[in-house]
């Protein structure tokens, strides 16, 4: 998997730009604010879509421009392969791949594997149980095509169970009969959601504890746990249960919507516990981990996005993370960082070729 060349038409603060890649290693650097984590993020577009960094698709548009045009050629498989993702201001994205537009992006996850390791990581310790299971489902996701339309359906059905919910109680309404096509299409989706999740975290777990063990070199014991209300009740039981609950409260207050992993050091939240380093550690591990995982599955190294790499490492760690390409284990990297002496002299003891783009 290899991403070839990259051309940007105003996408954030690139105007046009050109990029013939090395097929190892990569390097963007250059000043604060100068675009290095912008060009990462046009990659991280192509292959998931939407940019890691600003949800908001109309926000990565260069601010004087009406359009943004993310163009990349890739050879996978030994074969060329040309997606383009593209936006004009009040219109929908369009995703290509070799000249045809996808109907559903949901068709496209998967196709580039990518994992980014960045700063804004740090909100899957700091943020609430959204950010979590957004993370588990990108990696599912990314070798389950069916998980993600699993996803989306239970999303839809649990927006409509909502929606009547609010109906109830605007009208001092109760229909027992249109809410029972909601429990049970929620239950079945849902379920199969959990029993993914669950399976996925049993393979996922050993993975990462061993990559945390590597990069840390220490002793403290780590865990990931993975909380549901699933485990205890079936689903439909839970929302029989709750009723009274959700009436009250507008919404579904249970469903794999509420899932949440629970990130442990000694035992303890390594949010309110764990050091500035050992968060770090963490962080870097989870990431490693899902570039395992995703090659495991999908038998395809995955691209490395190194976003700011010496903010999260010191330059041991960074060589030993750069070394791994030497092994031939990981496929393409790309890097940013502020020092190009810093990061070249990291590179240089490698083996492998790179190129370093000034910006
Ligand atoms: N839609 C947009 N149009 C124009 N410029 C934008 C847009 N979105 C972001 N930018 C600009 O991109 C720049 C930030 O780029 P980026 O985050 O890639 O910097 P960086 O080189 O990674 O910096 P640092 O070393 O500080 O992380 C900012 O100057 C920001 O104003």
């Amino acid at each position: 998997m290899n991403l070839n060349s990259l051309s940007l038409v105003n996408y954030k603060n690139f105007e046009s730009q050109v990029f013939d890649f090395d097929a190892k290693i990569n390097c963007f650097v250059g000043a604060n604010g100068i675009g290095k984590t912008n060009a990462l993020d046009a990659i991280y577009h192509l292959a998931f879509g939407k940019s890691y960094f600003n949800p908001i698709a109309v926000q990565n548009i260069n601010h004087n421009a009406e359009f943004f045009v993310v163009d990349g050629n890739f050879t996978k498989n030994d074969r060329p392969e040309k997606i383009i993702v593209s936006l004009k201001r009040g219109q929908k994205k369009v995703i290509k791949r070799n000249a045809k537009a996808y109907d559903k992006f949901s068709e496209h996850i998967g196709f580039i594997p990518l994992v980014i390791i960045s700063p804004a990581d740090r909100d899957l310790i700091i943020e609430g149980s959204d950010t979590r299971r957004k993370f588990i489902d990108s990696v599912i996701s990314q070798s389950d095509k069916y998980y993600l339309l699993e996803l989306i359906n239970y999303n839809k059905v649990l927006s409509q169970r909502n929606a009547l919910l609010k109906y109830f109680a605007l009208n001092n309404t109760f229909n027992a009969d249109t809410l029972a096509v909601y429990n049970e299409q929620l239950h079945s989706y849902g379920t199969e959601i959990f029993k993914k999740r669950d399976a996925f975290l049993k393979t996922f777990i050993p993975i990462f504890k061993a990559r945390y063990e590597a990069i840390s070199q220490s002793k403290e014991a780590i865990d990931l746990k993975y909380k549901s209300d699933l485990f205890d009740s079936e689903l439909i039981d839970l929302l029989h249960k709750n009723i009274n609950k959700d009436k009250a409260l507008q919404y579904t207050s249970v469903g794999t919507h509420k899932d949440d992993m629970v990130f442990l050091i000694d035992d303890f939240p390594i949010k309110k516990f764990g050091s500035q380093g050992q968060q770090k550690s963490f962080l870097i591990a989870l990431k490693l981990a899902q570039f395992d995982f995703i090659k495991q599955q999908s038998g395809v190294s995955p691209i490395l996005l190194l976003d700011d790499i010496f903010d999260k490492l010191d330059e041991n760690r960074v060589a030993q993370i750069i070394n791994l390409v030497d092994d031939d284990h990981f496929g393409q990297i790309f890097i940013s960082d502020t020092h190009a002496e810093r990061t070249e002299n990291v590179i240089k003891q490698t083996h492998q070729s790179y190129k370093m783009f000034k910006l």
